[in-house]
């Protein structure tokens, strides 16, 4: 069957544009418009950069063709952002986040060493003190916070706050979330260049209506990369935690973090270290306590770096149990787990009211040169 242009013109027309409330053809925002026997190909502007907006502008398109032409055509969507918006968007970088009081980076060195995890609870741990919580999972190379949280098919509203839409961030026991994996299928952030993780980043946090936060928890990517520098120039981050395990090649790692965050042009404090999986106590032998991956490694490199230590974590199968169901462990009520959590959650604020008193707020990073990234 053929189909005309006009009819998948017609089809776009009840899409309103992203810009001057009309809709998408009549504001001159179908570029071009090719088909080719049952494929379609669409090139379209957005007047803002936002993933969100640009996400359901797509799936819009997909669905109104889909519904009102055929819905066997195979449709690809190419979206273009006008420079100038792009501009826009990119003056506002670097401004404290309104409502947010606290942001705290969770970072480790090294991959698979319990970073999510800790994050994860520590959002928990502060909410149940009481606090107003935001989590932002920004680890593009395995996204873990949904399965964390059991929602992995949830997807974030859009919200209009004073005339400009906003994502709205999934809830989940009280805590607001946003994911990057809400926006990647699981094997494509890992291949996105830099600047395009930077640039989904920054919407995460920017482009969302996150309200008053008393703390902001952001999950890291492990290592030292993009992700963190753009991190660094996107939001003032109050203070940073890493998580390591005590064995060596792990601490070499959480060493590099820590130099990173100390980088004169980056000048983030670091709040104290974490030990993950410090030792493994078998519930029959209650008394014994067996360092798999070494003893006090973290705790000693804290006394090497100056850095506060803020609590030990053991091995126990109900936090990775816990984390697998999308129930974080540390809302085991009155559970051992839970208090291990609830005192490096405690220990965590105490060390950033400290930060607080003795140090001026932490300004966004302007890194023009690579001068003093050596360290790195
Ligand atoms: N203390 C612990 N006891 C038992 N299991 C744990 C503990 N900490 C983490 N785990 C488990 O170890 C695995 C890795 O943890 P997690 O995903 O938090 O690490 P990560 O450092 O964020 O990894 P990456 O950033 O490389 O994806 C998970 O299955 C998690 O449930």
């Amino acid at each position: 069957m053929a189909y005309s242009k006009s009819e998948i013109n017609e089809a776009l027309k009840n899409i309103p544009a992203t810009k001057g409330g009309t809709n998408l053809v009549d504001a001159g925002h179908v570029k071009n418009l090719q088909i080719f026997g049952d494929e379609v190909i669409v090139d379209v502007i957005s007047e803002s950069p936002a993933l969100h907006v640009k996400k359901k502008l797509e799936v819009d398109i997909l669905k109104v063709i889909h519904e009102q032409v055929d819905k066997k055509l195979k449709i690809t969507v190419n979206i273009e952002v006008p420079k100038a918006a792009e501009e826009r968007a990119q003056l506002i970088r670097g401004e404290a986040l309104p409502g947010v009081k606290n942001i705290i980076a969770v970072a480790s060195g090294k991959g698979g060493v319990g970073k999510s995890t800790v994050a994860s609870n520590l959002a928990i741990s502060l909410k149940q003190m009481g606090f107003s919580v935001g989590l932002v999972d920004a680890d593009i190379y395995g996204p873990s916070v949904p399965t964390m949280f059991d929602i992995t098919n949830a997807r974030p509203g859009t919200i209009n706050v004073n005339g400009q839409s906003k994502m709205d961030p999934v809830e989940a026991y009280g805590i607001k979330i946003l994911s990057i994996g809400f926006f990647a299928k699981p094997d494509q952030a890992v291949v996105w260049r830099g600047p395009m993780a930077s640039k989904a980043l920054n919407q995460l946090l920017r482009d969302a209506h996150w309200g008053e936060l008393d703390f902001m928890i952001l999950d890291l990517p492990p290592g030292t990369g993009d992700i963190h520098l753009s991190t660094v120039q996107a939001v003032p981050i109050t203070g940073a935690v890493i998580v390591s395990t005590p064995q060596n090649v792990a601490l070499a790692d959480a060493r590099k973090g820590v130099a990173m965050f100390r980088v004169e042009n980056i000048n983030v404090p670091v709040l104290g270290l974490i030990e993950n999986m410090a030792y493994f106590t078998p519930p029959e032998l209650p008394e014994n306590k067996y360092y798999i991956f070494g003893q006090d490694g973290v705790k000693n490199l804290s006394n090497q770096l100056q850095v506060p230590f803020l609590g030990e974590l053991p091995i126990v199968q109900s936090i990775r149990e816990a984390g697998d169901v999308g129930r974080p462990a540390a809302m085991q009520e009155g559970s051992e787990v839970q208090k291990a959590f609830e005192n490096i959650a405690r220990r965590t604020v105490e060390e950033l009211l400290r930060r607080n008193e003795e140090l001026p707020p932490t300004e966004v990073t302007r890194i023009t040169t690579m001068a003093g990234c050596s360290a790195v």
